[in-house]
């Protein structure tokens, strides 16, 4: 049987999203419209507007993408009433966009007008308050940004722990990877396991001296996911195999921001989906990258030659990398049966 995979049925097919930063995943339009109402109140605000500065015509790279958070984004949603209508606006697109389960991450921030603990806890009740929450359940992972002193780390981690049982359920590694040493977080993971958090971490975005050392010291801080693996030297690849940790590729965002050569069709999925790893397609920043994560399984579909069943097992196959537990996962997987029909796919 001949398949098409087509927008429409990406779209519809259920999916699961999980490695989704929540400031990078707000939509320029979202962003101009948190500019629009500030420009009312304060004419003098010197940040551009969002529209220039993340039009599609910019082009990434892992140099000039990380001062669009600490320099631009972080600026312009630094009110608790900028974060609530980002993150209502994020919900609504992913869930817009077929996704029926949904991990965000993001960094614990303060400002003048909000400290981390009730950013956190503003986040958890918008997730609480989601209208369509029941359709799409939502978890937090906090994130460590590799430039945290082990402090913050540790105050990262005791903020999961706080708020574990309204959502939280886990903690993750992220940030540039050109800064930081990863032994500094040692203790704050080592009380994160010992918490029964779960542990994702960025791992080998780029190839760096010292990379192996890095390599391994992530690994020894027990990981349940590893993202976008990109640099791994083939002895570690066998190891994460060997452990069957799930492993978090970005597509879109490793080929415009240059994180690897080539395009779609030279992305390492084509090397992971043939091993025995739990694999999940992920966004990282749709609101840079302005791929959906219906786009991200076409850009596959299109580029690895994948049939719409093909597309039904990474859905399936991503299930098992869930940080939320048994239950969501057995609902999960009963959504496959209940849309057998709406996904029967074009036979010729
Ligand atoms: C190549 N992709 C990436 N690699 C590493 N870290 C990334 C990232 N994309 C985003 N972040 C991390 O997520 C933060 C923004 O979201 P939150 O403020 O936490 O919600 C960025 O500051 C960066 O630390």
């Amino acid at each position: 049987m001949v398949t098409d995979v087509d927008a429409d049925f990406t779209k519809r097919l259920p999916k699961i999203e999980l490695h989704a930063h929540l400031t990078g995943s707000i939509t320029p339009q979202c962003l101009h419209e948190i500019w629009t109402q500030r420009k009312l109140s304060e004419p003098d605000l010197a940040l551009e507007d969002p529209l220039r500065v993340l039009s599609k015509d910019q082009r990434w790279n892992i140099v000039t993408f990380f001062p669009v958070f600490s320099q631009y984004i972080y600026e312009l949603c630094s009110t608790p009433a900028s974060i609530l209508y980002s993150t209502n606006a994020v919900l609504q697109d992913f869930k817009d966009d077929g996704v029926v389960y949904l991990e965000l991450r993001t960094t614990p921030r303060s400002s003048a007008s909000i400290s981390k603990d009730s950013y956190v806890a503003s986040i958890l009740d918008c997730i609480r308050d989601f209208p369509e929450r029941a359709a799409m359940p939502t978890y937090l992972i906090l994130s460590i940004d590799r430039r945290n002193t082990a402090a913050q780390a540790m105050e990262t981690v005791d903020l999961a722990i706080k708020y574990r049982s309204r959502g939280v359920v886990g903690v993750e590694l992220c940030g540039d990877p050109s800064k930081g040493d990863v032994s500094t977080f040692r203790e704050a993971f080592g009380k994160a396991e010992s918490h029964d958090l779960k542990i994702a971490l960025h791992f080998a975005e780029i190839s760096s001296q010292g990379l192996e050392l890095e390599l391994n010291t992530l690994l020894s801080y027990h990981p349940d996911r590893l993202g976008h693996v990109i640099h791994v030297p083939e002895f570690i690849k066998q190891e994460i195999i060997g452990r069957g940790i799930g492993v978090e590729l970005c597509v879109s965002c490793n080929v415009q921001a240059q994180m690897i050569e080539g395009g779609v069709e030279d992305h390492h999925f084509g090397s992971w989906k043939d091993s025995s790893c739990p694999i999940a397609l992920c966004t990282d920043d749709v609101g840079i990258f302005g791929s959906t994560l219906s786009n991200e399984y076409l850009l596959v579909a299109k580029s690895f030659d994948l049939k719409a069943m093909d597309l039904i097992r990474l859905y399936e196959r991503s299930i098992e990398m869930i940080f939320s537990g048994e239950k969501e996962k057995g609902r999960l997987r009963e959504i496959l049966v209940g849309q057998e029909k709406n996904l029967t796919p074009a036979s010729s």
